[in-house]
């Protein structure tokens, strides 16, 4: 696979437009020199700029993009688009400047406008919740795939197109990016786009200049509360995405107060499911059976219509996200029985059914680090899951415990410099559903990693008093902790890094992967 570095994805071939033809439409006031040229592209980072480019110099926590003007019109940016804040700055810049009162609410707009991405748009997906998101759309993708039609991807994982990957900054990209992304998307002819849609992202106009074909819902539980300060807010921004002017069609998974409600406040044609066989919904699931790396379900929607397959991952909760994935397809349009027939039969590379003995029917999916199952043959069972809020510790402890006899070790930290109050919970959810605890650090960021570490050691012991419990500091030596208490049969949990290649420290971003460090102690002490 290609891997083109974190540089944001842009068309190869920019279509040239006009800028005061751009100024006219949008109604802008302009200052500074003449605005004559044209423009071929829009960011809102200096450090990204490309020649033609539009800069969009935004007011943020921490700087006035418009300080950067002049290293944006140094990289080839032909004008700066900006607030009356930031006028003075950007004409240092010696470029025409667009000022607007709040850009940000302009970027969407501006963006689609130059890449055109209006203009026959692909059939375009966003999914959202708490928890699942990444792994819905990871799912989305490849029953696109083994229906035979390529997929653009963009997750907190990665973002994707065909073969050609590029490492996610945030989960849901800037405005600006997303429709560079879709505008380069296009030149590769990909007609099905599935995005990863956070709670930030709407609330700070990311998913703008978007119309969705389908958008999904999986869950909502306690996060992001420093970004929002009650439940109520964090919901109110992800109910945004299920409105006439950012949707056409949505799926809700409905257990849970905060589904019912969306289902019930969204103003979109809606279809439900429910992951209880009995439940209220018009799709039902029932989960067949859970084996270690691997989960076999049934849905049944209106009409008696009926699919049973599998998906190649641990968990009833990973069902239910392939539910959601199959249910937004259907609403785009494709036939269950199609689907059915794609998943259920054996493929070549080339999309030639087969005969093939070994086949085991499903989604054919790899979603990294998502209770990814690192160990081997021998020795305990290893998951490296990206889970690093309460509800995600509480589903995947939960269907470990449904596969196995053994132990279970859990490993984790917490993020520093996001939502505290989720600490303690996080600690007393692994004491109550894990038989040994080690807790270590996790990007601790610019705070006190052993303050993060007391909060959860505190939540964990005020649960479970009599727990064993470590407090290993260092993430390769807390991981041969873990190890150090396990044995063949059980199973070591080690949630919260997941796919990520680092681990963030004041500012700094050191080389740390938790799959290949598992990998390695497994080695060590000959399980692999
Ligand atoms: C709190 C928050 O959302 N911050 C976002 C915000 O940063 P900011 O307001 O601090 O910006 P700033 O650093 O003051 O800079 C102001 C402007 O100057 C520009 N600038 C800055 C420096 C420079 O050299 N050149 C330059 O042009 C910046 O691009 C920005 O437009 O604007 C930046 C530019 O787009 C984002 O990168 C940054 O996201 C940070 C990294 C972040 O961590 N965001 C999190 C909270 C987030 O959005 N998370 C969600 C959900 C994750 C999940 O699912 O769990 C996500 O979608 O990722
Ligand atoms: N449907 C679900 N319900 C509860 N927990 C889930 C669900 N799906 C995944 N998880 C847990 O959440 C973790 C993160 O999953 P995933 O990356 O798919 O979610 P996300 O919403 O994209 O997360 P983030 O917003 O942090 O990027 C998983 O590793 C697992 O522990």
């Amino acid at each position: 696979m290609a891997d083109r570095g974190s540089t944001a994805l842009r068309p190869e071939h920019p279509i040239e437009r006009s800028l005061p033809h751009l100024v006219e439409e949008f109604g802008f006031d302009t200052e500074g020199p003449a605005v004559s040229d044209v423009v071929s592209g829009i960011t809102l980072s200096s450090k990204d700029v490309q020649p033609g480019d539009l800069y969009a110099a935004l007011k943020g926590r921490r700087f006035h993009g418009a300080s950067f003007a002049t290293a944006a019109a140094e990289s080839g940016a032909v004008a700066v688009l900006t607030d009356e804040e930031g006028v003075e700055l950007a004409l240092e810049s010696g470029l025409p400047v667009l000022i607007t009162p709040e850009p940000r609410l302009a970027l969407g707009e501006v963006a689609a406008w130059i890449y055109r991405t209006r203009e026959e748009p692909p059939t375009l997906f966003g999914v959202t919740g708490t928890n699942g998101k990444t792994s819905v759309a990871y799912l989305l993708e490849a029953i696109l795939r083994q229906l035979g039609i390529v997929a653009g991807l963009s997750t907190t994982a990665e973002r994707r197109i065909g073969d050609e990957t590029i490492v996610a900054k945030l989960t849901t990209p800037e405005a600006t990016e997303i429709h560079a992304m879709l505008a380069r998307m296009r030149e590769a002819d990909v007609r099905s786009v599935v995005l990863e849609v956070s709670a930030q992202a709407i609330t700070q106009h990311r998913v703008d200049g978007i119309v969705f074909d389908v958008v999904g819902f999986t869950n909502l539980t306690h996060d992001h509360l420093d970004d929002y300060e009650t439940m109520e807010v964090y919901f109110e921004a992800k109910r945004e995405l299920f409105q006439p002017d950012r949707a056409r069609r949505g799926v809700v998974i409905v257990d849970g107060e905060w589904g019912t409600r969306l289902a019930q406040e969204s103003r979109i044609p809606l279809t439900t499911i429910s992951v209880d066989p009995e439940g209220d919904a018009e799709w039902l699931l029932t989960v067949d059976e859970e084996q270690p790396d691997r989960t076999f379900f049934t849905l049944r929607g209106p009409d008696h219509r009926e699919l049973s397959t599998s998906v190649p991952l641990l968990g009833d909760y990973m069902a239910a996200n392939a539910a959601l994935a199959i249910v937004m397809l259907v609403e785009s349009g494709f036939d269950l029985d199609a689907i059915a027939h794609a998943l259920n039969l054996a493929h070549d590379d080339d999309g030639e059914e087969i005969e093939d003995d070994d086949f085991v029917a499903g989604i054919d999916v790899y979603i990294p680090g998502r209770a990814e199952k690192v160990s081997g043959d021998r020795g305990p069972v290893v998951y490296i899951d990206y889970g690093h809020s309460p509800d995600a510790f509480i589903s995947t402890l939960r269907s470990i415990r449904r596969v196995t006899d053994g132990r279970i070790i859990m490993l984790f930290g917490a993020d520093g410099d996001r939502d505290p109050s989720k600490r303690e919970e996080m600690g007393a959810i692994a004491a109550r559903g894990a038989d040994a605890v080690v807790i270590t650090d996790f990007h601790p960021r610019y705070e006190d990693p052993a303050a993060i570490r007391a909060a959860l050691l505190r939540g964990a012991r005020a649960a479970v008093p009599d727990r064993e419990i470590l407090e290993v500091p260092d993430p390769k030596a807390a991981f041969r902790a873990a190890l150090g208490l396990a044995g063949e049969g059980d199973v070591i949990l080690y949630a919260g890094p997941g796919h990520e290649d680092y681990h963030e420290v004041a500012g700094e971003r050191i080389p740390y992967s938790a799959r290949d460090d598992a990998r390695s102690a497994l080695h060590e002490h000959g399980w692999l």
